[in-house]
């Protein structure tokens, strides 16, 4: 065993415990000089308070019960909550809250619920000895950093939490003391208030009661400013949450959404623009879950609170506008996603290999030659038949660049025709365009498609067999092979010429488009290699280094036709 890993060994309950700080348990190294055995450990805090982590403990490589040389650490939230039907709020909005902040979610369903966007219409409890059994089946095997509560609808359920937090302690108890849904239904009686305040409270790090529960556990009183609030807060304190947040999303005529958050010593006023929506069905608890979220990944409290409360505000924001259900309060898209999807019927199609047949690549100095502007150029590309275009912007100033490509897109998606950005993953992102076409010297494919997500097209330029073969791998849709012929766009650019792309084509698993100083008069012979996989030609000058771009990209289109490459 190495000394300095470890503070010592501690026996409780006859098994043997490896004492690690938080650094050393935390550091980088931690899993490269020791392996890992199925002994548990227990991390020292800073205040001198032990609690299991649940980690794995050290011992010395060459030790006898090694296993897995690389486990980390993945950050992980139980929530123990009720499941809401409509999936607003409850077990569905904690899940969906972690998914989006990035942390692993385990989940304790202690009541069904039957609910909508109109309110509750009914509500079983799960058997309290099944709620102990769900918390032990979880609690037991998995590293669960932070515990988050919501619904606990009896007395019955709220002490099976707390005793079995006494047996499996973790990192921190986040309580969102869920007792009346935004709808005005019941959700846990007055008969769970005192169980509340002298159990569950006082082992919290955090409460985030909203006005209604902040009054309920203070015998009713008023609420209704934000003085009335930091009161609450500081009662609420007294009765031994390490912290309290008292949630203003019900403040009346406030045009602010108000939050105070209370630690003993300061009050922190924490303030964003109230959105103007229906969708606010489930803020309470995925508010909860995300606070969670960021403790989870070690974040201190305020910094969780503060995230947090972003995060709760830009899906609002986000989702002002989407309409799920005929009542009065809809869910919200946590991940982000649904607005584009719904209102957008110009949306993006798959990515199809033939796209590739007439490929439209601008170029911002040849435009300024001919005094044209990218849009114009896009457009005339596009009415002489190109079937995708890609930006490829050298000199543009960014803002500049992101409004063309915004423009260029709204034409491409009327036409049904792909719009790639050359380079630049943070303007494909930002205009929401079909993908992005990189270098061997730019962002790796790889690193791009964890940035786009599975549907966006993403093409690679190669000039070997073993670039091609490192594109598929990294999850490209496609390569450009060139540069086929010489060409002025590109210097010192090395020409692989019709044998160079034909070994690319055989050896590439993915469809190829040939680049490099093609045209009207070279564009058949290049698509005479005849290999399956070579399914266009991409083009620069010879469509925008031209007087009329429309007639030239005609003339290709025809060449390529002639050419009869579709029936390959
Ligand atoms: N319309 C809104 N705009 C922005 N933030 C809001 C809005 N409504 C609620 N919030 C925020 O959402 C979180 C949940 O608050 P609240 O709605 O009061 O809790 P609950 O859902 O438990 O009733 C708080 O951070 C609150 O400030
Ligand atoms: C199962 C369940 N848990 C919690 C809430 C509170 O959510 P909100 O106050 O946002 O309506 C709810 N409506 N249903
Ligand atoms: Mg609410």
């Amino acid at each position: 065993m190495a000394s300095a890993t470890f503070l010592s060994t501690l026996s409780l309950a006859n098994k043997n415990y490896l004492l690690l700080t938080p650094t050393h348990a935390c550091a980088k190294g931690y899993t490269n000089n020791f392996r890992v055995s199925n002994l548990p450990s227990i991390v020292v805090r800073k205040e001198g308070s032990v609690r299991s982590q649940g980690f794995v403990a050290m011992q010395e490589k060459g030790g006898s019960t090694l296993s897995d040389d690389s486990r980390t650490k993945t950050p992980h939230v139980l929530t123990v909550a009720g499941s809401d039907s409509g999936a607003g709020a409850g077990i569905q909005a904690d899940l969906k809250a972690c998914a989006a902040r990035g942390v692993y979610c385990s989940t304790v369903i202690t009541a069904l619920t039957a609910q909508n966007t109109v309110g509750v219409q009914g509500a079983s409890n799960v058997p309290e000895d099944f709620v102990a059994q769900q918390l032990k089946s979880v609690l037991s095997d998995m590293q669960v950093d932070v515990v988050k509560t919501g619904m606990l609808p009896s007395v019955g359920i709220v002490k099976t939490l707390c005793r079995t937090l006494r047996e499996y302690p973790v990192h921190a108890l986040v309580v969102d003391p869920v007792m009346v849904s935004t709808s005005g239904d019941v959700l846990a009686g007055p008969s769970i208030l005192s169980t509340f305040r002298e159990e569950l409270l006082p082992m919290a790090d955090i409460i985030t009661p909203n006005l209604k529960e902040a009054s309920a556990l203070l015998n009713g009183m008023q609420l209704e400013t934000v003085d009335d609030m930091r009161s609450a807060a500081r009662l609420l304190h007294n009765m031994g949450p390490k912290n309290v947040l008292v949630k203003g999303g019900d403040l009346p005529d406030s045009s602010d959404a108000v939050d105070i958050l209370y630690n003993g010593h300061n009050f922190y006023e924490l303030r964003s623009p109230r959105i103007r929506t229906r969708n606010t069905h489930g803020t309470g608890c995925s508010l909860a879950s995300s606070i969670a979220a960021e403790v989870a990944k070690g974040y201190p409290m305020l910094s969780a609170v503060k995230v947090a409360k972003r995060f709760v505000e830009t899906a609002l924001d986000y989702s002002k506008e989407i309409v799920i259900g005929n009542g009065p309060q809809g869910p919200f898209d946590h991940l982000l996603r649904l607005k584009s999807h719904s209102q957008d019927c110009h949306r993006q199609q798959p990515f199809d290999p033939s796209d590739l047949f007439l490929y439209a690549v601008t170029d911002s100095r040849m435009n300024k030659r001919w005094g044209r502007s990218i849009v114009d150029a896009v457009k005339a590309a596009i009415d002489g038949g190109a079937t995708i275009i890609q930006l490829r912007e050298k000199d543009a100033e960014t803002k500049d660049f992101l409004e063309s490509a915004k423009a260029c897109l709204r034409i491409c998606r009327l036409h049904g025709v792909p719009l790639l950005i050359n380079d630049r993953v943070d303007v494909a992102i930002a205009c929401d365009a079909d993908g992005v076409h990189v270098g061997q010297s730019d962002m790796p494919a790889c690193v791009a498609r964890t940035l786009l997500g599975p549907e966006k097209i993403i093409g690679v330029s190669c000039k070997t067999p073993e670039q091609a073969e490192q594109a598929w791998v990294d999850g490209a849709d496609y390569i450009g092979c060139g540069g086929v012929y010489p060409t002025n766009t590109k210097e010192n650019n090395i020409t692989v010429g019709l044998n160079g792309l034909k070994t690319v084509c055989m050896a590439s698993k993915l469809p190829v488009v040939a680049i490099g100083g093609i045209g009207v008069s070279n564009a058949r012979a290049v698509m005479e290699i005849r290999t399956p996989n070579l399914k266009g030609v991409a083009v620069v000058s010879a469509l925008f280094d031209r007087e009329c771009v429309q007639t030239e990209t005609r003339k290709l289109h025809d060449v390529l036709l002639g050419s009869n490459i579709g029936s390959t």
